[in-house]
């Protein structure tokens, strides 16, 4: 005989919290620290890179310590191809050596590789501990600081581990923007590209007219305050709206995975030669083309989206290093596959996202038809 007993868990974690836009928020961070936003905290964690060390990280650790507050820094090499689960190891035993407990609090200062890491590192270390980031990339202000999405690359695949962990509050500096290499910029721009192609045609309209005062058409930022102003908010709300209305991604969420399904897989395929945002500005032209194959978009639209990826200075095509099968194998290890299938996430024209007649808003498509848009894109 056996006998069940129910768990009754009902508790309901309010997970929300606040995005700061502005220049230099050092103050703002150390302000909201002495009033209580995370409480129960000793002591204080800042992750960062290495180039972003000098410039981010060891003036805000100055700043805070200034202010009375217990603080180390922990830093990595810069770059993709560290983060990973042994970087995190590392980070973690640095933690535990100057003593760092469950009183910790994890502040991300860097792009997206270190919100990603640091992040991810917050939601497990003393089985989680609360984490602020501090964002200083346009592509971790535009996407990768907001949602709570954290994780580590692995050989097989872009961010296959990793836990669902939201900051207790973001800090986009858009003064931080002004030492960034323009490559990484445009990176940024393609997120941003992302967003306006699924969710604001007014936006993508805006990007299209005013992409010339953030980047010039030879490749140098130009970065008007207020057009910057505009992207880290527009940014913002389309990526909250949707995290808002579905956290862990059960479906309304793949639509920001928007050119991803063939993006992380180039990404990891040209063995991170090409930086997220470029992987993921081919993506989206290859999304756009199955999309006006199936008949989701007009080819005008897709050639709108096209010239605004070049106008932004991104690639469009697939490096000639990349094999077609190479790209198709790497799709498999798409989390949005399911029964072996890969699936996509299409544009319902230009701001909008199709959904299908199941309700899901990614759709499996056959080999054979990604595989005749990628002979196409390599005769143009
Ligand atoms: N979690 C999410 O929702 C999400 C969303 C999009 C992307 N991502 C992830 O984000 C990562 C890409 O983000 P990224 O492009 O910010 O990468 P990154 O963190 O590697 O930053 C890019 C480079 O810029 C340098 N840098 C950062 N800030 C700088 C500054 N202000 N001035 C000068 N140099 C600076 C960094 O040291 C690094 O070399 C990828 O790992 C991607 O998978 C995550
Ligand atoms: O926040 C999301 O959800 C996204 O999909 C945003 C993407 O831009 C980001 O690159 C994300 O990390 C991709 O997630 P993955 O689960 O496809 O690796
Ligand atoms: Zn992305």
């Amino acid at each position: 005989m056996s006998r069940s007993f129910q768990v009754v868990l009902k508790k309901v974690v309010d997970h929300s919290y606040a995005i700061e836009i502005g220049e230099r928020l050092f103050d703002s961070l150390i302000e909201d620290l002495q009033q209580g936003l995370v409480p129960n905290v000793s002591k204080y964690a800042i992750i960062t890179d290495s180039t972003v060390e000098p410039l981010y990280g060891r003036p805000l650790l100055e700043r805070l310590r200034l202010n009375g507050l217990e603080a180390d820094l922990f830093s990595f090499p810069a770059g993709e191809t560290s983060k990973t689960r042994e970087t995190k190891a590392l980070l973690e035993d640095q933690l535990l050596q100057r003593a760092y407990g469950r009183d910790s609090c994890i502040i991300a200062v860097g792009g997206g590789a270190v919100t990603d890491l640091a992040g991810f590192l917050a939601g497990t270390f003393g089985r989680g501990v609360p984490s602020l980031n501090y964002a200083t990339t346009l592509l971790a202000a535009a996407d990768a600081s907001v949602g709570g999405k954290t994780g580590v690359n692995t050989p097989v695949a872009t961010n296959l581990i990793g836990v669902f962990h939201q900051p207790r509050k973001v800090y986009i500096d858009l003064a931080a923007w002004r030492t960034l290499p323009a490559r990484e910029f445009r990176s940024g721009l393609a997120e941003t590209i992302k967003h306006a192609c699924l969710g604001d045609a007014g936006f993508f309209s805006d990007l299209e007219e005013n992409l010339g005062k953030v980047i010039s058409d030879r490749g140098q930022l130009v970065l008007d305050a207020g057009v910057c102003e505009r992207i880290a908010l527009a940014n913002c709300r389309i990526k909250y709206e949707v995290v808002e209305q579905d956290e862990h991604e059960s479906n309304l969420r793949q639509i920001l995975n928007l050119g991803h399904t063939a993006g992380r897989a180039l990404e990891a395929v040209s063995g991170y030669t090409l930086l997220h945002g470029e992987a993921v500005a081919v993506g989206l032209v290859i999304q756009a083309k199955l999309g006006v194959k199936r008949g989701y978009m007009t080819e005008e639209q897709a050639e709108r989206v096209i010239a605004l990826l070049k106008k932004a200075g991104l690639p469009t095509d697939i490096p000639d290093q990349v094999s077609n099968r190479q790209l198709m194998d790497k799709m498999y290890t798409d989390k949005k596959v399911r029964s072996g299938r890969i699936r996509f996430v299409f544009q319902d024209g230009i701001g909008a996202m199709k959904r299908f007649a199941d309700g899901s808003y990614s759709v499996p498509v056959e080999e054979a038809e990604v595989m005749e848009v990628l002979e196409e894109m390599r005769q143009l």
